[in-house]
């Protein structure tokens, strides 16, 4: 008898990121709401853009009209894409130092004479609501009260939803950028999962990923993880955002192979409509949890 052939699975459940997105902004905005009534305070959130590129401007604008819609002040701010180091740091101080502001993002990537990472450091590690700060790091791996990067944020809400405690789990987060891949380690670490973090370098990844009850792909890269890869019931987020050309149109694929995951995984974010929404959502949770924090009063716990 041949066992080596595929156990039959029933298709996974497909994650409804955009509708988890929208039940997320409809508690912010009940926050919102609190806030204004029990303590006179309305969050704020500055968007800095630097440069003309055009799909973060689309970006920016969503962000700007959801910050407005659960009842928040949104502050833009874009400059052109020459704009000085000195400019951009003067810029982040008087953000600072502005009591209405609550939240600061400084999209990314920035033009190359900028120094992304001296701009963060500028930024006041209670306004970074992007948790890029080091202080944020810090406060993320010595399991403190830490603003959280909106990305691995979103992620860990919708794999609580899905599999209630993930205590004890094999995780596999494949990508160790400083924006998902480290942030998401920790997280799940912090949840109780045993966590395996894979990249470009690492060895047998087909195995290590058969042997993930929780597999995160965070790479950037079109189809990268193919369906027999997955352990049978497995529950896989996919972060990628590739657009690619297909039959000559262009369309967004994930890093994860859809159809073939989905034929074995327990459960699996689409893209789009999986974990993006969950990103703009939780940066306005981000600037809720700040408002509160800088206000000495206790963050929400249903935005965390
Ligand atoms: N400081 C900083 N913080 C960020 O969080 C940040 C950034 N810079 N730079 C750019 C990336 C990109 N990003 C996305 C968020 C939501 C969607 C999103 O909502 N996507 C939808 C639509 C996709 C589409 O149609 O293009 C979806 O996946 O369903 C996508 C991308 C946040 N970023």
């Amino acid at each position: 008898m041949d066992t080596s052939i595929d156990q039959a699975v029933s298709p996974a459940r497909i994650i409804d990121g955009k509708a988890f997105a929208a039940g997320l902004r409809a508690r912010v905005a009940k926050h919102v709401a609190a806030l204004s009534q029990d303590h006179n305070l309305q969050p704020g959130l500055a968007v800095v853009l630097v440069g003309e590129d055009p799909a973060s401007a689309v970006y920016v604008r969503n962000k700007a009209q959801q910050t407005v819609e659960v009842g928040m002040q949104s502050f833009e701010h874009r400059l052109p894409a020459d704009t000085s180091e000195a400019d951009l740091v003067a810029l982040i101080r008087k953000l600072n130092d502005d009591p209405t502001v609550h939240g600061i993002l400084v999209q990314l990537p920035l033009p190359k004479h900028l120094d992304s990472d001296l701009v963060i450091r500028t930024i006041s590690p209670e306004k970074d609501v992007d948790g890029f700060h080091t202080t944020n790091v810090g406060l993320l791996w010595t399991g403190q009260d830490a603003l959280v990067p909106c990305t691995p944020l979103g992620c860990r809400m919708l794999l609580r939803d899905q599999l209630g405690s993930l205590s004890g789990r094999n995780a596999l987060v494949i990508g160790r950028s400083n924006i998902v891949g480290k942030p998401m380690a920790g997280l799940l670490l912090e949840d109780g999962c045993t966590v395996t973090v894979a990249h470009s370098r690492t060895d047998d990844l087909a195995e290590k990923c058969s042997r993930a009850d929780i597999v995160v792909v965070a790479v950037g890269r079109p189809e990268m993880v193919p369906g027999e890869w997955i352990k049978p019931g497995a529950v896989v987020i996919d972060v990628g955002i590739n657009r690619v050309e297909k039959d000559g149109k262009g369309r967004l694929v994930g890093d994860v192979e859809f159809a073939g995951a989905s034929a074995r995984a327990g459960a699996i974010t689409p893209v789009p409509g999986g974990v993006g929404p969950m990103t703009i959502a939780c940066l306005l949770a981000n600037t809720v949890t700040a408002c509160c924090r800088m206000n000495g009063l206790p963050a929400p716990a249903d935005l965390t």
